[in-house]
This record gives C-alpha cells, structure tokens and sequence, in this order.
C-alpha cells in the first residue's frame, strides 16, 4: 500500500524579522501565502528507510537522513515506538533552496502520509508539534492557505484570505542558505536596534479583501537586503519583472527566487515570458494563492 501527499509552496507576503535571539533564531511577524506550486510525497512500506527523488531539480535533493522528509518519518516513528521502514519518493516541483520552503513541504508530506501508512490518526495538534521540531516554514506546509507565523515563525494564525492572487516566481540558478541569509541580515544589522517584528494591519486588509494592488503597496521582506547582499544579480530579475507590468516584486524568503504579483492570469503569463527573454532567471513559473495544506491525493 502506498499514500501520497500533495503540499504546496510559499511566498512570504510580509517577512518582519527582528533581532537574533539567544537561540539564534529570530523572532518573525512572517505572513505566509501558500501557492500553486505542489511536491508530492509517497510513502510506501519498505525493508528500510529509503528515499527517491524526481523532477527537474531532483539532483540537488539530499537522499539521505538529512532530507527533512526522512527526519518527518523518524520523528513520528519514534513517538510511536516504530521503525520508520518506508520508502519515501518525492516528485519535486518546487524549487530547492529557493525561499520556498520545498523541503518543509517535503516534512509536512512524509509526516501526513506515514501518519496515514501507520494508521495513527494523530490529531492535528500532535502533527503540527512535529512539524515545529522539524523546522519554522514546516507548520505553515501542512496548513496552507494564508497564516501569520509568530516566535520563530512556528506559531500560526490561520488568515482569511478574500480571493485569489495571480504570482510569478522567477528560479533563479543555484541556491541560497537560509542561515547565512539570516547571517547577512545580522551583519547589515550590527550595532543598530532592530525593532520587534508587527504584521502590517494594510496587509492583512488586502488579504482579507482580495485587494491585489493594495496587496502590492503592502508587500515587504526585510531579508531582502541581506539576499540581495549576497546576491546582487537578483537586482536586474527584479527589475525586469516590473518592467514588464507586474504591480510588485519582492524576493521570496531567504531567496534567491523572487515572486511577482500581478493583474491577472494573463497579466502573470507576459511577465514570465518577459522574465524569461530577459535572461535574468533560469525558469519562470506561474502560479495562484491561496493554495491549500498538504492533502491526502
Ligand atoms: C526565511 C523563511 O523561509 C521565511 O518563512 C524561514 O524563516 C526559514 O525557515 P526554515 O527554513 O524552516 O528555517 P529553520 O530550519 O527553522 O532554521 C534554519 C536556520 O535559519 C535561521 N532562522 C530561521 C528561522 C528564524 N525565525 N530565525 C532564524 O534565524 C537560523 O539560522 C536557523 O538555524
Ligand atoms: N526534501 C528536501 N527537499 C529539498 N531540500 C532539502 C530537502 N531536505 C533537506 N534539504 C536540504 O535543505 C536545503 C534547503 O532546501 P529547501 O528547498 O527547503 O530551501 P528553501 O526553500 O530555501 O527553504 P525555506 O524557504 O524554508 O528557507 C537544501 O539545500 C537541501 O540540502
């Protein structure tokens, strides 16, 4: 028997990142997005953990124990006083390392699925308590939809969203590490009070009524400095995008993928084919929020 999850990735449509905390973590007021851009994760009962990967970018997945779907595995597993004997398969469409979170929505798959293989039945609140181990973005993958995330950005809020957002994300080559994002915000920080983190209440409006160009006005990642920082060619996708109409840009998380809002559906097409001729990004994808959570298919 096999159970495969669908999840799908994020857009941070605010990042308000405050100053490094003892843990090192930082503190967020973090409004994700879910959007159209799915992994599917299959669990299959095995001899051993296993784990394959498939897609465009399936070489650049880890397919041993680091992978953030075998330590889902293990974590359940070992709650339960199980062996985690599962074959898990990825089909990866979501970029890697891209600030879209495609290895917590690889997390949030294995967990749902094995949950489900294992016939267990955790509740909601025991599955999102392994995903906060795990890692920040992995709560927010198995939810979906529209949520502000608190503390380390593990702490959801569930957010209505009033309609539909029409997105372009540009991939762009290679990839970006979190924690030295994070790094690069703390040096560009040094000496300065950083202000704590608050959700924007003009977002959250333009959420609530589906407001795409006060949505747009409202956008803001304040690890977009520290991105660019490392990565300064992401200045020109940026600017393509808005040259070819989008009604806003920013870089997606920690990057190096950045999202632009637009119009329309169509509105979305000309600003990825724009992006596209414009040789400033690898592969430039289309896709609509909200999405929903991981979700049994
Ligand atoms: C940039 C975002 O994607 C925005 O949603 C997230 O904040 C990152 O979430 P994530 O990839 O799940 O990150 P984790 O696996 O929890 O942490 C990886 C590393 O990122 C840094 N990190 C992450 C989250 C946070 N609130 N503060 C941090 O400083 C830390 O250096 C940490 O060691
Ligand atoms: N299932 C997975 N898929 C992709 N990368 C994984 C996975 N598990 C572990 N990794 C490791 O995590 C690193 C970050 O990959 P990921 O695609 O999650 O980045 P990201 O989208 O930038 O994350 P986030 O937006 O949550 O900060 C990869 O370089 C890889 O080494």
């Amino acid at each position: 028997m096999s159970v495969t999850v669908r999840v799908p990735a994020k857009v941070n449509v605010q990042l308000a990142v405050g100053g490094a905390r003892p843990d090192g973590f930082h503190d967020l007021a973090n409004v994700f997005l879910a959007v159209g851009l799915y992994d599917e994760v299959t669990v299959t009962a095995a001899q051993a953990l296993t784990i394959t990967c498939s897609g465009p970018d399936a070489d650049q997945v880890p397919l041993d124990r680091t992978n953030l779907a075998a330590r889902a595995a293990e974590a359940l597993a070992a709650r339960h006083g199980l062996s985690p004997d599962v074959h898990i398969h990825i089909a990866k469409d979501i970029p890697v390392a891209g600030g879209m979170a495609g290895g917590s929505a690889d997390g949030a798959g294995a967990l749902l699925a094995c949950d489900a293989l294992w016939g267990l039945g955790s509740s909601r609140s025991e599955l999102l308590d392994i995903c906060a181990e795990l890692g920040s973005d992995v709560p927010f993958s198995l939810v979906g939809g529209a949520a502000l995330g608190t503390g380390r950005g593990e702490r959801l809020t569930e957010l209505e969203a009033g309609g539909e957002f029409h997105w372009v994300f540009a991939v762009a080559d290679g990839g970006l590490s979190t924690p030295a994002v994070y790094a690069e915000f703390d040096r560009l920080h040094a000496g300065a009070a950083v202000p704590a983190p608050v959700a924007s209440p003009a977002l959250l409006a333009a959420l609530r009524t589906g407001d795409a160009t006060a949505l747009a006005g409202a956008l803001t990642n304040d690890l977009q400095p520290a991105a660019l920082s490392l990565r300064p060619v992401l200045s020109a996708t940026l600017e393509s995008g808005m040259a070819a109409g989008a009604l806003a840009s920013l870089v997606s998380g920690s990057g190096p993928t950045t999202a632009f809002l637009t119009k329309s559906p169509e509105g979305a097409r000309q600003v990825a084919d724009a992006l596209l001729r414009s040789g400033t990004c690898r592969a430039a994808r289309v896709a609509a929020s909200p999405a929903r959570g991981a979700v049994r298919v």
